[in-house]
């Protein structure tokens, strides 16, 4: 038995939810450049979950579903009040959805009828969880969301109280399309190994939640910007950059397990990126982010992945950098989701061998004699 380090190259499900070939991603065989162009988030949620478009009526009735289920319970938001104020975000959000659990009558029923209105109850409930955690550590009360709106209206609604404008909103759905599945990423397959042990949807969440905060995932959008911050102003980026590279330090927001030449979501996030700048009249954190991607890719030959414009763009939108993290859970929760039904539908607990690198036998020495 040899190992493959970092399971590489690996096929280790079936899915027909999306699909990478040939550096293009599709989800249930729509182009991502056709959904984030045209698509809305609930349409896309509806089609990772059902494996084709709504129609209007099943929009509708999707819309009635999220509005029934997006306020959380009274218990959840006072356990939140009770969090640190300066609690990593994606802790908080991975405590938060376990405790949602254990007001779910159907946490553990396993049909799929009760597994389907939990998924529901998740994409509905993750973005208000996020926005109430933003405004309870400002010393805020949480701010509740409006019936017939859309994901991304409400989540930038409960984050200030006030009417997102239709630009901001629009920036937002997209950036959920973008990021709602992709194949069997660390946080998909994390959720999927959880749920094949026939544990809970919850469970997977939270296993999921995990593993996109690492900075080598989900987590890497936050590194972004903390190093264009660091970085401060176009004049500096080249001799920042170069120094990692000097160094052999990684550059967040580069490189891709599946994608060696471009991830096709960054081009749109970096149109979103140059636009909600040029709105704003401020241009510098894309010009920063441009003049990073030459170097490291003149260098390395390095591409952006969908983390490295995201981080300007949702700066761009005045959303704080602890959210990102959180964000790219509320979107992904609809792929986390689809992969957990899919995982349900076909199960076999997910157990691979490890190659064995410890000593030969050896014999046992009583505790006195060492
Ligand atoms: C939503 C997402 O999860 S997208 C990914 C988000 N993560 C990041 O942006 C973090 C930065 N990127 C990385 O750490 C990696 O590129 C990963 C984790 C995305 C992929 O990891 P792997 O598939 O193991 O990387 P891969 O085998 O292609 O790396 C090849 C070489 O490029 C280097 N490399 C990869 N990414 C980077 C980077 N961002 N900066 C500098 N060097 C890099 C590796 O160190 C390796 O060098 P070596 O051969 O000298 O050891
Ligand atoms: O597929 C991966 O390894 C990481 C990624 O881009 C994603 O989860 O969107």
């Amino acid at each position: 038995m040899t190992a493959t380090k970092g399971l590489e190259g690996i096929v280790a499900a079936e899915s027909s939810i999306s699909s990478i070939i040939d550096g293009t991603l599709t989800y249930r065989g729509y182009n991502i450049d056709d959904l984030a162009d045209y698509a809305t988030f609930e349409e896309v949620v509806y089609l990772l979950w059902h494996g084709k478009l709504p129609n209007r009526d099943e929009l509708s009735a999707l819309q009635k579903q999220f509005d029934e289920n997006a306020a959380i319970s009274p218990a959840v938001i006072d356990q939140m009040r009770l969090y640190p104020s300066n609690a990593n975000t994606m802790a908080v959000l991975r405590s938060a959805i376990s405790a949602l659990a254990l007001y779910d009558e159907l946490a553990d029923d396993m049909s799929r009828e009760a597994n389907v209105a939990k998924a529901v109850n998740l994409q509905a409930k993750l973005p208000t969880v996020v926005a109430a955690y933003a405004r309870l550590r400002a010393g805020k009360e949480p701010v509740a969301p409006q019936a017939g709106r859309s994901i991304a209206y409400n989540f930038l609604y409960m984050l200030t109280g006030e009417e997102p404008e239709a630009s901001a909103v629009k920036a937002m759905d997209k950036a959920l399309v973008l990021h709602a599945d992709h194949e069997l990423n660390a946080s998909t397959f994390a959720a999927r190994v959880t749920v094949a042990t026939l544990s809970d949807i919850y469970s997977g969440i939270v296993s999921a939640i995990g593993a996109l905060k690492g900075p080598l995932h989900g987590g890497a959008n936050e590194a972004v910007m903390k190093m264009l911050e660091e970085i401060g102003s176009l004049d500096r980026v080249e001799d920042y950059i170069q120094d990692k590279l000097n160094r052999r330090e990684k550059i967040m927001g580069f490189g891709h397990r599946v994608y060696k030449n471009g991830d096709p979501r960054a081009k749109h996030l970096q149109a979103m990126s140059r636009e909600l700048g040029s709105k704003s009249g401020n241009l510098e954190l894309y010009n920063m982010s441009v003049r990073i991607e030459e170097i490291v890719t003149g260098q390395k030959g390095l591409k952006p992945n969908v983390d490295f414009y995201s981080a300007s763009v949702y700066t761009l939108l005045g959303i704080p950098r602890d959210l990102f993290t959180p964000i790219f859970a509320v979107s992904r929760v609809s792929g986390w989701t689809a992969h957990i039904l899919e995982q349900y539908e076909n199960n076999r607990i997910i157990r691979p061998r490890a190659e064995y690198t410890g000593p030969a036998v050896q014999r046992y020495v009583p505790l006195a004699d060492r």
